[in-house]
């Protein structure tokens, strides 16, 4: 099995639903990954030994989904130098805007990469984490490419709506 270079985090099982669509794209662009439940409220050593641990340990972005009072993205990112993308879990009581708002507004000096609300969020936080890779990754350049031409020709193989 290849070596994870992205690392995809949740804050608890119940986000799996929408992480696993940042898991997909991985799969789709051939980019190896390792899945973990790591919470900054119930599990905050892990947390600190996932973070500190990440970078040695070879991964190169890290995807870190939470939802409510999202913490996990913004400690994690306080803890490595690996770069992190945020994906607001969809909530029950307040639709992931709570989510979005704890991930988006981190304080000037630590950085967390913001993506959607949601599956659309953990997809696109999935390509972003390949393009990522890419850079030193010409295989996987290569599967962006292909990604983007089969989208296209999805796109243009259906009819335009009629006007009435
Ligand atoms: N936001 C966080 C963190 C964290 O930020 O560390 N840990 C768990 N949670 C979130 O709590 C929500 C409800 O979790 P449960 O379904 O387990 O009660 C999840 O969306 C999770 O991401």
């Amino acid at each position: 099995m290849q070596q994870p270079v992205v690392g995809i985090i949740m804050g608890s099982q119940s986000d799996w639903p929408t992480m696993e669509k940042a898991a997909e794209m991985l799969d789709r662009l051939g980019v190896a990954y390792e899945t973990r439940v790591v919470s900054a409220h119930r599990t905050p050593d892990l947390l600190f030994e996932y973070a500190k641990t990440a970078s040695e340990r070879g991964l190169q972005v890290i995807i870190a989904g939470a939802g409510g009072a999202a913490h996990l993205p913004g400690m994690v990112a306080s803890q490595t130098p690996v770069p992190v993308l945020g994906v607001p879990v969809q909530s029950r009581a307040l639709n992931g805007l709570d989510s979005l708002l704890s991930i988006v507004q981190m304080p000037a000096g630590v950085a967390v990469g913001t993506l959607a609300i949601g599956q659309a969020g953990a997809g696109n936080a999935g390509l972003l984490a390949a393009q990522i890779v890419g850079l030193q990754q010409p295989a996987v350049r290569e599967a962006i490419e292909d990604f983007r031409r089969a989208q296209t020709e999805s796109v243009l193989a259906h009819p335009d709506p009629a006007v009435s």
